[in-house]
């Protein structure tokens, strides 16, 4: 805050509120730091779940009450506030009960700080991930010709379920010409022999997230598509191999790019190498060409390359890694199938 310029910080964003606090209805919660410390702002449905999860001292109320009550705390304050995610209402409401409050965009803030996750949250994700290594290898059998993508994430999504997680997002089974999207959900579309089937799920655990995609055969491609699987594969496990503290976040999008350039594939690559990984799916470092990010020891990131021709069909790997002080460790077991 002191690096910011402000002496008091309003945090609305749920993944940030979670972090400060350890509430795990974050939606519904915000938090006042200030000098003095820090105030846990939720209303009356969250009285005992607040004071069973959270250490930080709560105030138990609706809007307006809680502006009026925080208003007490910031008056006279450079009082910073999350413009990457606060509402144009949420601006307004702060402005109209704290008049006397100075207000300060900030970008990014505490997510900087959840860049580098403590060693329970390793643990956390790390249980995420084994818990989706051994759905999918429950699940990768059903991937036959004849099986509808729907069917397959439903499957995905009841077995995380019964574990007591839940999907980190959509499930994404994209068969055949349909893998050409990068963000293809499940559909009603039956597989058919001799396609590929992209699969990237994750687990949200404990409100820890994994994500991880494999690209898996269904009897035998053709000959272009086992050469874009096998370049995307040489293109991951580069970039995988320079995973260590001290590397830009944009060398590493970069050598697996210039690989898939080097295989024709460059334009085919339209997305970024990865990201971090936490109470969010997607949270920073950034791994893209553009970012300024350093990998550093403690942080979760993807590696995700993938090559999408329209109408044809599209490969994606990604492997879920933690930064290690020597280097890595990959999260991710499940076997990358040869094709
Ligand atoms: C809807 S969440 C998608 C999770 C996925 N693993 C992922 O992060 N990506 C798939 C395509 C690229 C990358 C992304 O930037 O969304």
């Amino acid at each position: 805050m002191k690096e910011a310029g402000v002496t008091g910080l309003w945090v609305s964003h749920p993944a940030n509120v979670r972090a400060l606090t350890g509430f795990t209805s974050p939606e519904d919660g915000k938090v006042l730091v200030t000098a003095d410390g820090a105030t846990l702002y939720t209303d009356a449905r969250y009285t005992v779940q607040a004071r069973e999860e959270s250490g930080v001292p709560q105030f138990i109320a609706r809007p307006p009450e809680t502006f009026q009550h925080a208003a007490e705390g910031v008056r006279g304050q450079r009082v910073g506030f999350e413009a990457d995610s606060l509402t144009v209402a949420g601006l307004e409401d702060l402005k109209e009960h704290w008049p006397d409050a100075e207000l300060v965009p900030l970008r990014g803030l505490i997510q900087g700080l959840r860049q580098i996750k403590t060693a329970d949250e390793i643990a956390a994700i790390r249980a995420a991930q084994d818990l989706a290594d051994q759905v999918f290898s429950e699940v990768r059998p059903l991937i036959v010709a004849g099986a509808r993508e729907l069917d397959i994430a439903l499957e995905i999504e009841t077995r995380l379920r019964k574990a007591g997680a839940g999907s980190a997002f959509g499930v994404i089974v994209a068969s055949g010409p349909r893998g050409a999207m990068p963000h293809g959900h499940a559909s009603a579309r039956v597989i058919e022999d001799g396609e590929l089937v992209t699969v990237d799920m994750g687990a949200k655990l404990n409100g820890y997230n994994s994500d991880m995609t494999r690209t898996v055969a269904v009897g035998q491609p053709s000959d272009e598509m086992k050469r874009i699987y096998n370049a995307v594969l040489e293109a991951e496990e580069a970039a995988i191999k320079a995973v260590k503290p001290g590397v830009r976040a944009a060398d590493l999008d970069k050598i697996a790019r210039d690989i898939l350039t080097g295989h024709g594939l460059g334009e085919a690559f339209v997305h970024s190498l990865g990201h971090g990984v936490g109470l969010e799916v997607h949270e920073g470092p950034g791994l893209r060409g553009t970012s300024d990010d350093v990998l550093a020891a403690g942080m979760v990131i993807t590696i995700e390359p993938g090559a999408y021709l329209p109408d044809v069909g599209g490969v994606r790997i990604e492997d879920l890694l933690l930064v290690t002080e020597d280097g890595h460790d990959v999260l991710s077991h499940s076997p990358k199938e040869a094709i």
